[in-house]
């Protein structure tokens, strides 16, 4: 594409067209754009030594030139947006592996990046904004899929993002608290994921969680819905068994009644498995079929990422969320008969309520708490920190400032078939501190901190020797 919205991204005769965003506007970048080359601009005010085309509003402009000329070409793809609070990476990560290991081209579109089948790159949001979407469908395109799988947060329907596209299948996990400092209610929350199911293709189905309490936000009259759950739906689930490394489970629908037994653990991940489960079902895929595919799956990095050592485990996981800490916890609780310890901190400048209620579940559900930071971005630790710990009716916890020595803490209190729960960042490789980016990711500590613990061990092995 020669029309760009980033000054930064300019060529010599490309045309730039200036955004007024959330905290930068465009037209900032103007001089940058024509320095970089820019031949001609698209803007709402100033004059310029380059071709200059003033138009009332720059974003509307954008949308209707990527929908004029590139609408015809994506919408091929067979489009599939999956929204919710938590599960939505998981789900669309577990869908993209599931079409591309039964030979149907998939990409996937969300926080861990832009796939097909392997990483192609890192993306600044889970759901990009139109521009980028544009461009990752058309290389999704040019790359021979058939299949885009995406995920579509609340503040990319909220502010547009997906605006022009049609879905073929929208998919709701589950809602529970989170980014109430974006939505304010958990109300407007819902009614913000809600847009994705008013955006289906007149043949598109919409795939809902029957066992969410909100489930009726996205059950619309005029969509085709099908919903699975434990407790009902059209695809009806029981769980029959599970160990440390299998689940095993039946779906029972109108089609057929199939067993399933996957290296999934975690009911919430059989949540996240049905949405895929259902969708290859409606693509005329058999239930035999399905069952096989979804037998050895990987999960998206960071997600009950493990460290087995000895007898204990250590695992890495994204939660960031009460819900998430719960599943979570109650997952690894299924695990062990030993103790379960938690790292974890609250990542600042976002959703203050909910910090209080993470540290009631960890207290809650582990034997002893780690408290620690997570991404500040630019708030007071000391603030984060009282946020989290006010009100808190338990005191098997402590705080250890640096989340790196809090590991440490953590992996010094393990004991026979302990398990030790790090939390809230997953496969991030940073720590947002201000207006800094730390290097820093939780499996490279745990390793790290795990092999310093060894060393003197094997210094003493070696010495003796
Ligand atoms: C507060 C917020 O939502 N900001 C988003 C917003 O930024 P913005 O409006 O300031 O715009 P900008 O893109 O930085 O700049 C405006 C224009 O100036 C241009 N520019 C800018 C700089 C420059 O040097 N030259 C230049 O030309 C930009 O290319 C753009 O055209 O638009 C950008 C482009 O879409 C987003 O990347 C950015 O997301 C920021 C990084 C963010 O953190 N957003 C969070 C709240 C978010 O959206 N999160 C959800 C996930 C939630 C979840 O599920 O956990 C998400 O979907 O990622
Ligand atoms: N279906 C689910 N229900 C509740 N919790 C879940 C579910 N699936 C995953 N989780 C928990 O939530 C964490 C994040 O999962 P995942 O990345 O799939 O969700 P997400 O919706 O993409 O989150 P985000 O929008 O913050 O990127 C996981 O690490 C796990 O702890």
């Amino acid at each position: 594409m020669n029309v760009k919205i980033d000054s930064r991204k300019i060529e010599k005769g490309d045309t730039f067209v200036a955004l007024r965003g959330i905290d930068h506007d465009g037209h900032a970048y103007i001089r940058q754009a024509i320095e970089n080359g820019a031949a001609k601009i698209i803007c709402e005010e100033g004059s310029y030594e380059v071709e200059t085309c003033i138009v009332e509003d720059t974003r509307a402009y954008l949308v209707n030139y990527l929908k004029d000329t590139y609408y015809d070409k994506i919408s091929k793809l067979k489009l599939i947006g999956i929204t919710g609070t938590n599960g939505k990476t998981t789900s669309a990560f577990l869908l993209h592996q599931m079409l591309n290991k039964l030979g149907r081209k998939c990409g996937y579109i969300g926080t861990i990046g832009f796939y097909v089948g392997e990483k192609i790159r890192s993306l600044a949001n889970t759901t990009p904004d139109i521009y980028d979407l544009y461009a990752i469908l058309l290389q999704c395109l040019s790359l021979g899929c058939e299949y885009v799988v995406m995920e579509v947060s609340s503040q990319g329907l909220a502010n547009h993002r997906v605006e022009t596209l049609q879905f073929d299948y929208a998919v709701f996990t589950n809602l529970t608290q989170d980014h109430l400092d974006f939505h304010k209610t958990m109300e407007r929350y819902a009614l913000a994921k809600q847009e994705l199911f008013r955006m289906l293709k007149p043949s598109g189905k919409a795939i809902i969680n029957y066992d969410d309490s909100y489930k009726h936000y996205f059950l619309l009259e005029e969509n085709e819905n099908v919903t699975f759950g434990f407790t009902g739906g059209d695809f009806n689930v029981a769980l029959d068994a599970a160990d440390k490394e299998h689940t095993e489970f039946s779906v029972q629908c109108p089609a057929f009644t199939q067993n399933f037994s996957t290296n999934l653990i975690g009911t919430y991940n059989i949540y996240n498995l049905m949405a895929s489960v259902v969708i290859l079902t409606l693509e005329q895929f058999d239930s035999a079929t399905i069952a096989q595919a979804a037998a050895a799956l990987t999960l998206p990095k960071g997600r009950t990422e493990c460290i087995h050592t000895g007898n204990n485990l250590i695992m890495v996981d994204y939660a960031h969320t009460p819900d998430a800490m719960s599943k979570v916890l109650t997952a690894a609780r299924a695990l062990t008969s030993g103790s379960i310890y938690v790292v974890f901190g609250c990542t600042g400048e976002r959703d203050r309520d909910k910090r209080a209620k993470m540290s009631a579940i960890a207290c809650k559900h582990a034997d002893y708490v780690i408290m620690t930071h997570d991404d500040p971005h630019y708030e007071d630790q000391a603030q984060i920190y009282h946020d989290m710990t006010s009100g808190l009716s338990y005191d098997n916890y402590e705080i250890v400032h640096d989340r790196k020595d809090a590991i440490r803490k953590g992996i010094s209190l393990l004991d026979t078939d302990d398990i030790l729960l790090i939390l809230g960042k997953g496969h991030e490789e940073f720590i947002v501190c201000r207006d800094k980016r730390i290097p820093f990711n939780d499996m490279n500590v745990a390793r790290q901190c795990l092999s310093e613990r060894r060393t003197p061990t094997a210094a003493r092995i070696c010495q003796s020797a």
